[in-house]
């Protein structure tokens, strides 16, 4: 483990004080990691901007330590950050993100606790197998579905298709691209009948990182995007959706109990 400042990340294990966290909040996004340590932490400080990866530690109201940091988008930048948060001692990561329905019943504002992804993600092919299992942990699984029914928010749990792209690979065909592979054609159709609930981007490569390097990870996205409609994100509701994912992980975080061997 490194004391000095990660190259990427922009911080180090000294700099996360006298009680240094072990669980992280990864949102995709570095506005909704400044959102989530504005509203639920305090004492906040923010420790690295760079790369737009903006990290922040801060206390929840229970005296708990918490990161909340930003992966960037898609699993090649999550594989960087999630590498180097781990080498500072974070030892839980929470996926904190927006997805794009691509079931009828799983409707925008509500959110995907994912149980395992469909990896189809070259970075993770650079960490494991292609076959290697892309399962959440289940412990903090469980641990967000509690949370999600303590607060009453409407989740949904099962399998995320955790993929490359947002317009090709997720069959986008209103995007600049216009030949779509036909390889990919049908590909949103064929998930729906595997009873695959959704798209995101990032969470099939760290859970396949979880397994080979040896922490917990889960994932909690809310959804800005109903793929049985159009291929538009819902901007009116996505604040909602946003929402949701946040809070439920906060409780989840907040609530976290290691498991006893
Ligand atoms: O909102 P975030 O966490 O970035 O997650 C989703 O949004 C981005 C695409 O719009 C991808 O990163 C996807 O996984
Ligand atoms: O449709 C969507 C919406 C958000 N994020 C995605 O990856 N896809």
């Amino acid at each position: 483990m490194t004391d000095a400042k990660l190259y990427h990340i922009g911080f180090g294990k000294n700099d996360l004080g006298e009680q240094p966290p072990t669980i992280a909040l990864l949102s995709g996004d570095p506005e909704r990691a400044r959102l989530i340590a504005q509203s639920y932490l305090h004492s906040v400080r923010l420790l690295s901007e760079n790369r737009g990866l903006n990290s922040y530690v801060g206390i929840l109201p229970n005296g708990k330590a918490l990161l909340s940091a930003t992966s960037g988008m898609g699993a090649p930048s999550t594989s960087i950050v999630v590498n180097e948060l781990i080498q500072v001692g974070i030892r839980l990561i929470i996926r904190v993100g927006t997805c794009g329905s691509i079931q009828e019943h799983v409707s925008v504002g509500s959110i995907v606790i994912t149980s395992a992804a469909l990896c189809r993600q070259g970075a993770a092919n650079d960490i494991a197998p292609v076959e290697y299992p892309a399962a959440a942990d289940p412990f903090v699984t469980v641990a967000l579905v509690e949370a999600a029914r303590e607060l009453k928010v409407k989740y949904h749990l099962g399998i995320t298709a955790s993929v490359d792209t947002f317009y090709e690979g997720q069959e986008r065909t209103q995007s600049v691209n216009r030949h779509l592979l036909r390889s990919l054609r049908g590909v949103t159709e064929e998930y729906r009948s595997l009873n695959v609930l959704n798209y995101e981007m990032e969470c099939g490569t760290l859970f396949k990182m979880a397994g080979v390097y040896g922490f917990r990870a889960g994932c909690v996205c809310g959804v800005v995007a109903q793929r049985t409609v159009g291929e538009e994100v819902i901007l009116g509701q996505k604040d909602f959706a946003t929402d949701n994912a946040i809070k439920v992980a906060v409780q989840a975080a907040q609530h976290w109990k290691e498991p006893e061997a």
